[in-house]
């Protein structure tokens, strides 16, 4: 037990993340009135090479011109291993107003890459005075950025958020699949004749998970790429949830309900966790550290665990 107390994450809701590539300029405003917390446009994968310096000038364009509420805006620049990368900071911070809240970093192999950007980031907000810092969230997808993840979530005081991005990771890794998320039907255990398929994505996420955690960032399920298969979906989002991160990507907006569904506590979560913290409360003044509730052990980590779903509520409650 460090005597360090883990620090809490940006206190921002960040249950869905919906994805537009930054060369489909018709669909940013139905991004903006959508029910997702955060919108990433993209400047990335979604984005033939040809189209990049179309998208990246509508993008521009639109974080100034489109009204987007009080969504986290966030947009995703090109990879390191790129020649566009810098052009993306560079533009965006140059040209784009200060309603931009986020840099997505793709493909991140190490904390040296958040370094990269951090000091171009930092060297055109002082040259162009601008005073609402610019944060980052990173993509997990590489055998590099999975090793790193420690070092990659302590990289920088504008870490917000780091995403699992199954597809470009399975790629990595060398993973016999082209599913992006989900069940993978070759990854199975057989017992007495009966298949069960285990989740393959299950470490990296709570690797994910924990390097988030311990430095006070957001851990966040990436994409799932069937956007016909609802309830594969919201399985993968559940595992997710249970795992402790706070939200998933959406790339059709067929998925922003379901995300939002999934990782709102349920008013008998919540009502139960209100009811924990009370019989804790209770046995504290009688000097006590555990006692019962319906039947079962709650102790002081159970008020931890209880916390965490009412603090959610209370973000959403606003
Ligand atoms: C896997 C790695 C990634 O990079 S994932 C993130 C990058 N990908 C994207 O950004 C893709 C985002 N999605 C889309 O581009 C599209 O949704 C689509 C191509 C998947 C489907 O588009 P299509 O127009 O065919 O969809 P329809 O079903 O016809 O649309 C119905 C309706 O919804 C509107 N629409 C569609 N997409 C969006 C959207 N993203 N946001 C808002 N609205 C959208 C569409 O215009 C229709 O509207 P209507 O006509 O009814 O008004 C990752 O990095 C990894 O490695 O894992
Ligand atoms: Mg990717």
């Amino acid at each position: 037990m460090s005597f360090r107390t883990q620090p809490l994450p940006p206190a921002r809701l960040n249950r869905c993340q919906l994805f537009g590539p930054g060369s489909r300029d018709s669909l940013f405003g139905k991004m903006a009135t959508s029910a997702a917390d955060v919108i990433n446009l993209d400047l990335e994968d979604s984005v033939a090479p040809d189209d990049k310096d179309r998208a990246r000038a509508n993008v521009i364009q639109a974080i100034g011109d489109i009204d987007w509420g009080d969504k986290t805006l966030s947009v995703r620049i090109n990879g390191l291993d790129t020649p566009f990368w810098y052009r993306d900071v560079v533009d965006l911070l140059e040209q784009a107003g200060d309603r931009l809240d986020q840099i997505m970093i793709p493909k991140a192999g190490n904390a040296g890459d958040i370094y990269a950007v951090d000091a171009l980031v930092t060297a055109i907000e002082r040259a162009k005075g601008r005073t609402k810092r610019i944060n980052f969230e990173v993509i997990i997808e590489s055998a590099a950025g999975i090793c790193h993840v420690e070092e990659i979530a302590a990289s920088s005081p504008r870490m917000q958020a780091i995403s699992l991005g199954a597809a470009d990771f399975a790629a990595s890794m060398g993973m016999a699949t082209t599913g992006i998320g989900g069940t993978q039907e070759n990854y199975y255990m057989i017992r007495e004749g009966q298949k069960y398929w285990p989740d393959p994505w299950h470490w990296a996420q709570t690797a994910i998970v924990a390097a988030c955690r311990t430095h006070g960032l957001l851990p966040v399920d990436g994409p799932f790429g069937d956007f016909s298969d609802s309830d594969g979906f919201v399985a993968q989002a559940r595992r997710s949830a249970t795992l402790g991160m706070v939200g998933k990507w959406a790339i059709h907006p067929k998925q922003v309900e379901l995300a939002n569904e999934v990782f709102s506590p349920s008013d008998a979560a919540v009502s139960e966790a209100r009811e924990i913290l009370a019989a804790m409360d209770k046995a504290r003044s009688e000097g006590a550290g555990a006692t019962v509730y319906k039947g079962r052990l709650v102790d002081i980590a159970s008020i931890k665990q209880a916390e965490v779903i009412v603090r959610q509520a209370e973000l959403i409650a606003g």
